[in-house]
């Protein structure tokens, strides 16, 4: 069995606007040539600040988007190359954990109703005592009373619906989890009670997760592995959580995260500037214009991401 479940390989997607109805078409590339392993088993990391690409990436990884180039290999299967209705059998085991719970469970609906919809997707109809067993084992799984099943979604608090989002994702029984800013919209103590959860679930169930975050201090306390983005690209891969990071992006969303109050930390309050235009990137490296030890070859010349004992890094001048 690879030790890798999933591989992305050169992963590249761009979005088309207009300005106005007449105005001229203008691309942005969200996530540009992105290759990362994620191995069986482990929780990795992707991070990076708002409008990096990361939500764009997890979809791809899904393909609830389309890419316009690249690979996304699942236990060595291309994902692309699989018909509809293979593609619907294996998302029994990729499955998708969003930042906003609403979004996964319809408002009309019991929690019952939407815990078991997943597998009438699936073509599965279980006669009512074994949809009863399910909805217990999952409710449990998850640490809600069995008898909120009954309930509405408005009914719940924000960390209840969160751990029902979780238990839709588990009603299949998946190896893999795309985790998209998971507690991003809880408070901080329920934020940290739904860490805990999934830390649980991935042990006793031996799950795979793809955990993505702007909180790079909680990527470190949470994931195996931590893959960097900036403008659609990946900047750096620190192969542990304690890896001392070598790019100056990431050496600045770290010291962001100093802040002990999660709930006041921002990212940016450490980093100097803004994101270039993702409509007009700049020709070299994107972080030049807000880096301290930028010379004229960033300006001009984009660093490839090179990979040295386990560590991937894009930089020309990484601090020493
Ligand atoms: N459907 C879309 N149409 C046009 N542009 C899009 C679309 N989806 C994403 N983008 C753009 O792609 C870029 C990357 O967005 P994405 O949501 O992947 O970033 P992100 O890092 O997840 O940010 P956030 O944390 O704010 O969600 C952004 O500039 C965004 O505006």
């Amino acid at each position: 069995m690879s030790a890798k479940l999933l591989e992305v390989r050169g992963l590249t997607r761009t979005f088309t606007s207009r300005n106005g109805l007449f105005g001229r078409k203008r691309v942005m590339t969200a996530v540009a040539d992105v290759s990362l392993d994620v191995p069986r088993g482990q929780v990795t990391g992707v991070v990076g600040e708002s409008g990096c690409g990361k939500s764009t990436l997890a979809r791809l990884v899904l393909r609830l988007l389309e890419a316009d180039q690249g690979q996304v290999l699942f236990e060595g299967v291309d994902l692309a190359s699989l018909s509809a209705s293979a593609m619907r059998r294996l998302r029994r085991r990729l499955q998708f954990v969003f930042q906003d719970p609403y979004s996964s469970i319809d408002p009309r609906y019991t929690i019952r109703a939407a815990l078991l919809e997943p597998s009438q997707v699936q073509g599965e109809h279980l006669h009512a005592a074994a949809a009863t067993d399910r909805i217990n084992s999952l409710m449990a799984m998850v640490g809600l009373n069995p008898s909120l099943a009954q309930s509405y979604p408005h009914q719940l608090s924000g960390g209840q619906k969160q751990r029902i989002g979780i238990a839709r994702a588990l009603a299949l029984q998946p190896s893999f989890l795309v985790l998209d800013e998971p507690t991003a919209s809880l408070d901080v103590s329920i934020q940290a009670q739904i860490i805990a959860l999934l830390e649980k679930l991935q042990q006793e169930l031996g799950l795979t997760y793809l955990f993505i975050s702007h909180d790079l201090g909680l990527v470190r306390y949470f994931c195996d592995r931590i893959v960097v983005m900036y403008l659609g690209r990946i900047v750096e891969v620190l192969p542990s959580a304690d890896t001392p990071p070598r790019h100056p992006y990431t050496i600045a969303l770290m010291e962001s995260t100093f802040e002990p109050d999660p709930a006041k930390r921002r990212v940016i309050t450490r980093l100097n500037g803004e994101l270039p235009d993702a409509f007009n990137p700049p020709p070299g490296c994107a972080y030049a214009a807000r880096c301290a030890h930028a010379s004229d070859r960033c300006r001009s010349e984009r660093p490839a991401l090179v990979l040295r004992d386990g560590h991937e890094l894009a930089c020309h001048h990484p601090p020493t």
